[in-house]
């Protein structure tokens, strides 16, 4: 992991939808350099809380922080220009394309936000521009090790590897901190064991930030830094997964536990 500095940071965000509290009073920071994951029951807000970060709601009451700068009232674009990448809980590829032009697509807009323009033209007019948006997006396909799909059409492929692609166009954006809603759901235990080393690999080597909602306990625990708990709309905890997983709120409220005793203080 990299400094303890936070990349992120919500500041008391509420969020309300007429009479619904979808998030109330929650602040929490994430770590530059580390894998955060959100769990919760359904409907406890761990979506509304990824939305307020990547601009699609806009909080009530609070601040959103990143980089240290305030991004609450920012446009969605603009997040994505900062250094903010995404994916979708609904894949939102385009099916008719290949996979290579789909992760294209991310490049282009990246560098239509002007976030690269600059530099590119520098080192020398637009072919050199497709050249290194080629280079660039055939790194992240051999990193995330869908070549041989790479010209198969998005639509017709299994839904493991249209997840593997939809991520691949995030990380073509070259984010600073990646939002992965449920990035394992849907798949099979091979698939989610893939997915979780990739997430890792983009961790530990490419040094990405990782804010993560994941509904399999199993890999939440296994592969995050630090885990936040969210009820009904407010945190419940945040901490190691260790600890996260002792708190007996959390026993109780997420994993349904009527007795709240840590199962190792139970003799066999
Ligand atoms: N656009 C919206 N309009 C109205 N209510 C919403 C909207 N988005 C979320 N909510 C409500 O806010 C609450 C929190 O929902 P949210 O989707 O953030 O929960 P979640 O923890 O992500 O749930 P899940 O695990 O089912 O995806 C719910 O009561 C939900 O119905």
């Amino acid at each position: 992991m990299g400094d303890h500095a936070p990349i992120l940071q919500a500041d008391s965000v509420s969020l309300r939808f007429g009479g619904i509290r979808a998030l109330t009073d929650v602040s929490f920071s994430v770590r530059r350099g580390e894998v955060f994951s959100i769990i919760g029951p359904n409907g406890a807000g761990k979506t509304s809380m990824v939305n307020c970060v990547s601009g699609r709601y806009r909080p009530t009451e609070g601040r959103i922080l990143f980089d240290g700068q305030d991004i609450t009232r920012m446009r969605p674009s603009r997040r994505a220009a900062l250094g903010i990448g995404r994916t979708f809980q609904n894949l939102a590829l385009f099916g008719h394309m290949s996979v290579l032009d789909n992760i294209m697509v991310g490049r282009h807009h990246l560098l239509n936000s002007g976030f690269l323009r600059g530099m590119v033209y520098w080192i020398g007019g637009a072919q050199r521009e497709e050249l290194e948006h080629r280079r660039e997006v055939e790194e992240i396909i051999d990193f995330l090790e869908i070549q041989h799909i790479r010209k198969a059409q998005a639509g017709t492929l299994s839904y493991g590897l249209r997840k593997r692609v939809e991520l691949a166009r995030a990380v073509a954006l070259r984010p600073k901190l990646i939002l992965l809603d449920e990035p394992m759901a849907g798949m099979n235990l091979e698939e989610k064991e893939d997915m979780a080393r990739t997430i890792l690999d983009l961790n530990e080597e490419w040094g990405m930030t990782i804010l993560m909602i994941e509904h399999d306990m199993g890999v939440v625990m296994d592969i995050s830094h630090r885990v936040m708990v969210l009820d009904f709309g407010r945190k419940l905890v945040e901490g190691e997964p260790e600890e996260v997983m002792a708190h007996p709120d959390v026993r109780r409220a997420y994993l349904g536990e009527e007795d709240a005793t840590p199962a190792e203080a139970v003799p066999a």
